[in-house]
């Protein structure tokens, strides 16, 4: 039998090549969110794959943000590279046929000084297989990668290859979590996420980016959790496109998201939600601290 390896890996990429659905197929647990639309992974989420021979804690990075400067794009890429330095591995996800300047801004975030393996995803979605080859090459051109592993995250095609590789990296022997253990996050964490995945699912080509969740309160009471938590968005007008008409975009938001987290949480959940309109938030570094982005 082989020895157990454990250790800390971080996927990156540019928005929407499908760091949060390789993630999601790896630990075969939801415990990231995935939306078609990009930006929507802002908070680092740690997810754990323990099998025979390793254990993967994966560290998913916020979505590196080039196209404007402000406070939560600063927050966002200082997330990536503070992530990038306190990991044994990192996965650098590009899309397959698909290489410009911003995934090559993200290779500059690279480190130097540990192993970086290229997945290249979404490889169910190419045309000509023949492309691919020196496609591989053009992208390895840039940077010196520890492997390059061609992967469908969609259709779970060479992910086991992809976790192979990875392992030969992982620096520790034994176990770092208890077996079970899927994330380090805490349920109040995970509420938020869920109902923000919905906010973004629901709504996401009417309502822009700037849209955030707080949990006021989370009350357990045996197997039943009371969790009161709100939309904060930094418009009127958006407030009134998260309620919907009569209230319904909002009631099948709140809907949703608790069916979710009861079944996550494998317990009942009193859910209630309210908007809550709060100008500039993301222009503004101390209250983006206070909702829990870096
Ligand atoms: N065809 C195909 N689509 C994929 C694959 N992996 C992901 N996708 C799709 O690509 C889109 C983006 O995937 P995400 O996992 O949200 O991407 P992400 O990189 O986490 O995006 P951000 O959170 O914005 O950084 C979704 O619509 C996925 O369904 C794949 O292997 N094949």
């Amino acid at each position: 039998m082989k020895k157990i390896r454990s250790g800390y890996i971080a996927i990156v990429g540019r928005p929407n090549v499908g760091k949060s659905t390789l993630l999601n197929r790896l630990v075969g647990e939801k415990i990231s969110i995935v939306s078609r639309k990009a930006q929507t992974t802002r908070h680092r989420i740690t997810g754990i794959l323990t099998n025979d021979d390793a254990q993967f804690v994966f560290v998913d990075t916020p979505g590196f943000q080039t196209k404007f400067s402000n406070a939560l794009n600063r927050a966002m890429n200082r997330g990536v590279t503070q992530t990038l330095n306190d990991v044994d591995v990192v996965l650098f996800v590009v899309e397959a046929g698909r290489y410009d300047a911003k995934d090559k801004s993200v290779v500059r975030l690279l480190p130097k000084d540990r192993p970086v393996v290229l997945v290249v995803n979404k490889t169910d979605q190419l045309k000509d297989r023949n492309a691919l080859l020196p496609f591989l090459a053009t992208v390895s051109a840039d940077f010196d990668y520890a492997a390059v592993v061609p992967v469908s995250a969609a259709k779970g095609k060479q992910t086991d290859d992809l976790l192979a590789e990875a392992r030969k990296h992982l620096p520790n022997e034994g176990l770092m979590f208890p077996e079970d253990d899927l994330t380090d996050k805490s349920e109040r964490f995970l509420a938020s996420e869920y109902i923000r995945e919905k906010v973004f699912r629901l709504l996401g080509d009417e309502l822009p980016y700037a849209t955030a969740v707080e949990i006021e309160r989370f009350e357990v009471e045996g197997a039943l959790r009371r969790i009161y938590a709100a939309i904060v968005v930094d418009r009127e007008g958006h407030k009134a496109i998260v309620i919907g008409k009569g209230g319904e975009s909002l009631k099948r938001i709140a809907s949703e998201a608790r069916q979710d987290m009861e079944r996550l949480f494998d317990g009942k959940v009193y859910l209630e939600i309210w908007v809550k309109v709060k100008s500039g938030w993301n222009d503004d570094e101390r209250l983006l601290k206070s909702l829990g982005y870096e």
